[in-house]
């Protein structure tokens, strides 16, 4: 029998959303994908609500309610692209908007925030939506995030093989499933975010289409050294971290000394520093790795995906694509798992992952 769920991504590039409908019923069967961009004062608003402002309270649900509009008509396309009805699909998982990630803040049980409403989208739609995914794993002592590494072991894995998983949204997240059954999942920095400031700053564009600018230009390497020095980036997993980190104050204090590179140069940087992240990150904790499979909007940057691969040369460096789903449908795909995961009471194993006490059930459901 078929196991209908819909999955909606807005990540932290503030692109847009993702949507899926899948039937999980005896593996993963992607039914429809739509997607819908934000529009450029909605993603203003996401923008602006990532750090402190006036009147948030209100603001906040505001965009919110705004974003599960768009939710809702993310799911009308998914239901008209694949010709199923809203009675049969079980349940919608949402991620919401994350704003604020702040998992061990001040009194030692800090809070993540996805901006959502949830109690809307189930009325627009007459679908059970489940949805705010991160909290419990942040009550139980977790990062909150990277929640994805569950999925990419069910869909990328290989029995008795060692294989990498690296998201490239706004933040780079890897997941290792070793060759043993272990697994590890964390975040390694910033992916596209930095960059797509860069170059919206400087050409106006959303982001810098197959990094072309980018690889048209050598990275400088005392600005590389001066990015890679940021201490959060040595921490052991697990970790997790977002724009509250990496940002624009945060660039500009590290292009301070380094106000002579040209636009182009910096990007190239940036490119590299992403590269250097997650790269860095593999080879401290899977040295030999075979097999990286990358998903995200990042695995599209033609240029990026040069450099990862230039940079881990005893691995093939693939797009999610050749291993079976398209980049921007794999973190949609995750959602609508974690959705069925939520609806059938399922714990998560979370420890190796966000450093929870232990399994919990994640999410939590409006009826329809
Ligand atoms: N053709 C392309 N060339 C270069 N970059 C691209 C291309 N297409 C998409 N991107 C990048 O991918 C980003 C969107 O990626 P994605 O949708 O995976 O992010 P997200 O879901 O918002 O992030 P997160 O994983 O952090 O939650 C865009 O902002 C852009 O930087
Ligand atoms: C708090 C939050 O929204 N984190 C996101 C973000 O985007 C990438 C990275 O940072 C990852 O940790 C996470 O998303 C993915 C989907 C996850 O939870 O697996």
């Amino acid at each position: 029998m078929a196991q209908l769920y819909a999955g909606l991504m807005s990540g932290t590039s503030l692109d847009g959303v993702d949507g899926v409908l899948a039937d999980f019923d005896g593996g993963l069967r992607v039914l429809a994908h739509a997607s819908a961009p934000f529009d450029p004062a909605l993603r203003a608003e996401l923008y602006a609500l990532n750090t402190r402002g006036d009147d948030e309270l209100h603001r906040a649900q505001f965009a919110a309610n705004a974003l599960v509009r768009l939710y809702a008509q993310v799911v009308r396309q998914l239901l008209e692209q694949s010709g199923v009805d809203a009675p049969d699909v079980r349940a919608i998982g949402a991620h919401g908007q994350t704003v604020r990630h702040r998992p061990q803040a001040f009194d030692g049980t800090g809070y993540t925030t996805q901006l959502n409403q949830p109690a809307l989208l189930a009325e627009l739609t007459s679908i059970d939506v489940v949805a705010d995914f991160r909290s419990r794993d942040v009550a139980a002592g977790g990062q909150g995030a990277p929640l994805a590494p569950f999925f990419h072991r069910g869909v990328f894995g290989r029995a008795g093989e060692t294989v990498g998983v690296l998201n490239l949204g706004g933040i780079a997240n890897l997941t290792l499933l070793r060759a043993d059954g272990s697994m590890l999942g964390f975040d390694c920095g910033p992916a596209n975010a930095l960059m797509d400031f860069w170059v919206q700053r400087h050409r106006g564009e959303a982001f810098d289409a197959n990094g072309a600018w980018a690889a048209g230009a050598t990275p400088d390497a005392a600005l590389l050294t001066t990015l890679l020095q940021e201490p959060w980036l040595a921490l052991p997993p697990p970790k997790s971290t977002g724009r509250d980190l990496f940002n624009e104050p945060w660039l500009a204090a590290r292009l301070a000394s380094h106000a002579q590179l040209s636009p182009q140069v910096v990007q190239a940087t940036l490119l590299e520093f992403t590269a250097r992240c997650c790269v860095d990150d593999v080879l401290r904790h899977e040295p030999r790795l075979p097999r990286l499979v990358v998903c995200g909007g990042g695995a599209l940057n033609a240029q990026l995906m040069r450099r990862l691969q230039a940079l881990l040369p005893g691995a093939k460096v693939l797009s999610s694509e050749e291993a079976g789903l398209p980049p921007l449908q794999v973190e949609a795909c995750a959602f609508a798992w974690l959705a069925m995961q939520c609806v059938e009471r399922r714990e998560l194993p979370l420890t190796s992952t966000t450093g929870a006490r232990g399994a919990r059930v994640l999410g939590a459901v409006w009826p329809r």
